[in-house]
């Protein structure tokens, strides 16, 4: 068996068993969606590196949270280039919230991805987002909903769909699934380690039609430039521009990554 798909870190058992107990929401929920892919478009028109900001108060791999407004942080983002945003809504792990989400979709204009662990269809139905995520490994395990099934539901309601891969198998499973925008994560979710060559051998087998998003352990300008070399359509970064612990500037941290193209970079 290839190890990649061998048994997963404890932490993200415990994520999973969490979300396998989540209820949804009774109520379909129906978007007019922010159109993910236009959005890239009109940054890289800009000179803008496409990148998806992340707001994550914290995580498994992460140490310390950060408390500030996360609306204050979604506008630093948005001031600083980014084209999109990604907010967790997990509460458990990631101190997110379906409420946080609604707040900073009302505030911005760019899309707004909703992070979360959806394993059956009801999870869908929690709160209006532009994006939703759907993790080609976790709706390999039993007792969850089909990926292809989610996908259709998904639309069925006016979400985009991002589908997370980790190897070349998981990509094959999601564009069979029909998945039109697929991210390539860099971290292992069985070791929880961050490897950048990840999405550089992953990203060989998306097809160009794809919009095809790096996503993890990108943290300077250079990886920003690695990935893009890599075939990267846009970038999905958390960390780097929250920095948990540290009180920095958010637009500042994300102005860095997205003008890591420009010449005056260094
Ligand atoms: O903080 P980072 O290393 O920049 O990573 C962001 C994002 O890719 C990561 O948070 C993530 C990728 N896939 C996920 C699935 C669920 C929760 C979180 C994630």
């Amino acid at each position: 068996m290839d190890d990649s798909v061998g048994a997963i870190a404890p932490e993200v058992e415990s994520i999973l068993a969490a979300a396998r107990e989540r209820v949804g929401g009774s109520d379909r929920v129906t978007v007019d969606a922010r159109s993910l892919p236009a959005a890239f478009e009109q940054a890289e028109a800009g000179g803008r590196v496409p990148l998806v900001a992340e707001i994550k108060p914290t995580s498994p791999t992460t140490d310390g949270e950060r408390t500030d407004d996360p609306v204050e942080l979604a506008e630093r983002m948005v001031a600083g280039g980014a084209a999109a945003l990604s907010v967790l809504t997990e509460p458990d792990h990631f101190g997110g919230s379906a409420e946080t989400l609604e707040r900073v979709r009302e505030a911005v204009d760019v899309p707004v991805l909703r992070k979360d662990f959806i394993l059956h269809e009801a999870q869908l139905d929690v709160v209006e987002a532009d994006v939703v995520l759907l993790i080609v490994r976790f709706l390999q395990e039993d007792g969850t909903d089909d990926l292809s099934d989610l996908v259709a539901a998904a639309r069925d309601r006016g979400f985009q769909v991002l589908v997370e891969t980790h190897t070349e198998a998981e990509v094959e499973t999601a564009l069979e699934a029909g998945a039109d925008i697929v991210g390539v994560n860099n971290r292992d979710l069985a070791k929880l380690e961050v490897d950048l060559e990840t999405f550089e051998r992953v990203s060989e087998s998306v097809p160009g039609s794809v919009t095809l998003i790096a996503e993890s352990g990108i943290h300077t300008p250079e990886d920003v430039r690695r990935m893009r070399g890599a075939g990267a359509d846009a970038l999905l970064v958390g960390s780097a521009i929250m920095d948990h612990g540290a009180d920095t500037d958010v637009t500042a941290n994300t102005r860095r990554l997205t003008d890591a193209e420009t010449e005056t970079q260094t």
